[in-house]
């Protein structure tokens, strides 16, 4: 029964975000019309990169394809329904172009006008839903009831002990991803092999690169254009291109690439379809090198790194692992895990209101939380990261009170760090800047993800102010929860060089990440003191605890005191921190 509502809820998720038209797709910025393909090579660890350019004039117009979005190449004038010319990952963006990392090159169809729609990750979806035609055959929940919980002290040591299932829950900053670290690095030395997963790509990514300094035979498989590119190094197609197979795929490759440029320029039907051939040929040769490649990494790996759906790739079928270990298991899907996490983090992203009704929303980690009571509500409750300060709001308002600083962070300043001057920016832990009355309303673009410019001038102001007084811009995140702001931000970045390695994203991007300083930019400004899902606790929880030694928020205080939850968050920051009003935080 569970597994039929979860399966109808699964197709309502995926046909949700569905756009019916043409028309509607290109206000909604999900597709792009009239592109040309202006360049063809072999790269990123033997894709085919595509650029495309349009076919009118110098600049893209306005859309909302991002990094690592799946797209599909269609005909400029095919159905919206009708099949691809192939699907790809978005690998590099540019004003005047897009560029797409296809497994293989299109055969057809390069040479006329084209498109790019934004495409569901079809891949994902199938896995999902294999996977529960499989559950749903076996699953008894109750069997999970036996598992250990316990506090960080004995973590190690009981997860290192755990027969069967071993579930590690923890506020923010409280070492829940280091503990996961120090498990796997002991497990290694004890000869163990180690999957480790965790639903989203940047949450593998953020253990891959506590891994790499120690040295861990380790892989990270996914597709390379959506791995941070810190970790690109250790990624399945980087270790399988330094293999012994390695030189004959190279060669391989370089003929595809001359033959892929030669394609381009050629306009001689039979000519064309003479290289597709060969194309194919070696395509086909250079794949069969790589699955006996792959096979040889995997084999050789202490751990194996990957999401929860990629962790059902081929790749992986027929290699047993000793222990699996999944992170941020609150923030996944039920169906995508068979476990650390925070239930009082961020939850999993559903784009269907049905499916979220029917229970999609719920985790494996919240059920297993609900079914054994008390027993599994103990948690770590030190925190390394942030100041007393900026811990005790998260604390009081969703931790009962329970999380405590580790006296090595709980009075650390900005101004502490190397190179710090003691400033106005730099002395404060917390402060509020209020856009109150000063006439900076939200706007809504085309997508209906809203944006506020003027706070996007004071976020990035007071970042140049933190910068003068000589903190990093790499030790600096704005945060929004809107896309649309967090895509304003980054022009604005783009205009101030010393602001460059300053990371902006919205919360999604920073869960199970930290900065030294955080700015928040909250958007919402309107008379009918609307806030949407600036209400979500989870998601402002994630959002405050991801900074060190400050935390800045930028809002209209009239707006967002409009809901309850917000308002105490306010009251906190005027309590015990700085408050000053953007009126007097002018642009510079
Ligand atoms: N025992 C420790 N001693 C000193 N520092 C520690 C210890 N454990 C963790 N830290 C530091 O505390 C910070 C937070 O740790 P970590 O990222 O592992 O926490 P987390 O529980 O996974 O956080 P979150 O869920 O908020 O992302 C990191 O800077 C980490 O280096």
């Amino acid at each position: 029964m569970y597994s039929v509502v979860f399966m109808t809820v699964l197709s309502a998720s995926m046909t949700s975000g569905a756009t019916r038209t043409l028309d509607a797709a290109l206000k909604k910025g999900s597709t792009i019309l009239n592109l040309k393909c202006v360049d063809a090579q072999t790269g990123l660890m033997g894709k085919s990169l595509l650029e495309f350019q349009s076919t009118k004039g110098d600049v893209l117009l306005a859309h909302k394809f991002g990094i690592h979005d799946v797209v599909v190449l269609k005909p400029n004038k095919a159905d919206l329904g009708s099949p691809p010319l192939g699907q790809g990952v978005v690998y590099r963006l540019k004003d005047s172009s897009i560029t797409v990392a296809f497994d293989d090159i299109p055969e057809e169809g390069l040479n006329s006008p084209l498109r790019l729609e934004k495409g569901a990750n079809e891949v994902t979806y199938r896995r999902i839903k294999d996977t529960l035609i499989q559950l749903s055959s076996c699953l008894h929940f109750r069997t999970l009831k036996q598992f250990l919980f316990c506090f960080k002290k004995d973590a190690i040591s009981k997860a290192l002990s755990s027969k069967n299932i071993f579930l590690l829950h923890g506020p923010p900053g409280t070492g829940k991803t280091t503990t996961v670290v120090e498990i796997i690095l002991q497990e290694v030395k004890r000869g163990s092999k180690i999957l480790a997963c965790a639903a989203s790509n940047i949450a593998v990514d953020n253990i891959v690169e506590r891994l790499v300094p120690h040295r861990v035979k380790l892989v990270r498989v996914g597709h390379p254009a959506r791995l941070l590119p810190q970790v690109l190094d250790s990624a399945l197609d980087a270790r399988v291109l330094r293999g012994d197979n390695s030189s004959l795929a190279n060669d391989i490759r370089k003929e595809m690439k001359a033959l892929n440029g030669k394609l381009l320029k050629t306009k001689d039907k039979n000519s064309r379809r003479d290289i597709r051939r060969e194309l194919k040929t070696l395509s086909k040769e250079e794949r069969e090198r790589q699955v006996l490649a792959v096979a040889d990494v995997i084999k050789s790996s202490d751990v194996v790194l990957t999401t929860l759906t990629g962790a059902l790739s081929r790749k992986l079928e027929g290699t047993s692992f000793d222990l699996v270990i999944i992170d941020e298991a609150a923030q996944a899907l039920e169906i995508a895990c068979w476990i650390k996490g925070d239930h009082l983090q961020l939850p999993p992203t559903i784009q269907s209101v049905e499916a979220e009704e029917k229970g999609l929303g719920r985790t494996l980690f919240e059920r297993l939380t609900d079914l054994c009571g008390d027993e599994v509500t103990s948690m770590l409750t030190v925190q390394y990261r942030m100041h007393e300060l900026i811990m005790t709001w998260s604390s009081k308002e969703l931790y009962n009170s329970k999380i405590e600083a580790h006296p090595c962070v709980a009075a650390h300043m900005l101004y502490d760090l190397e190179g710090v001057k003691k400033s106005s920016s730099t002395k404060p832990t917390l402060i509020l800047i209020d856009i109150a009355g000063c006439d900076m309303e939200e706007k809504k673009d085309e997508e209906d993800s809203r944006m506020n410019e003027g706070e996007a001038e004071v976020a990035i102001t007071h970042a140049k102010r933190l910068v003068q007084s000589g903190v990093q811009a790499s030790d600096i995140g704005i945060i929004s929860p809107y896309t649309a702001q967090v895509v304003l931000l980054k022009m604005m970045r783009s205009n101030e060089d010393k602001l460059k390695d300053m990371e902006i994203s919205t919360v999604d991007g920073f869960q199970g990440r930290e900065k030294e300083a955080i700015i928040i930019s909250m958007v919402r400004s309107n008379s009918k003191k609307e806030v949407g899902f600036l209400s979500d606790r989870r998601r402002m929880n994630v959002v405050v605890t991801r900074a060190r030694r400050q935390c800045c928020l930028v809002c209209d205080t009239e707006t967002v005191t409009g809901d309850g939850f917000l308002k105490r968050l306010i009251e906190y920051f005027e309590e015990h921190g700085e408050y000053l009003s953007a009126s007097k935080y002018g642009n510079e």
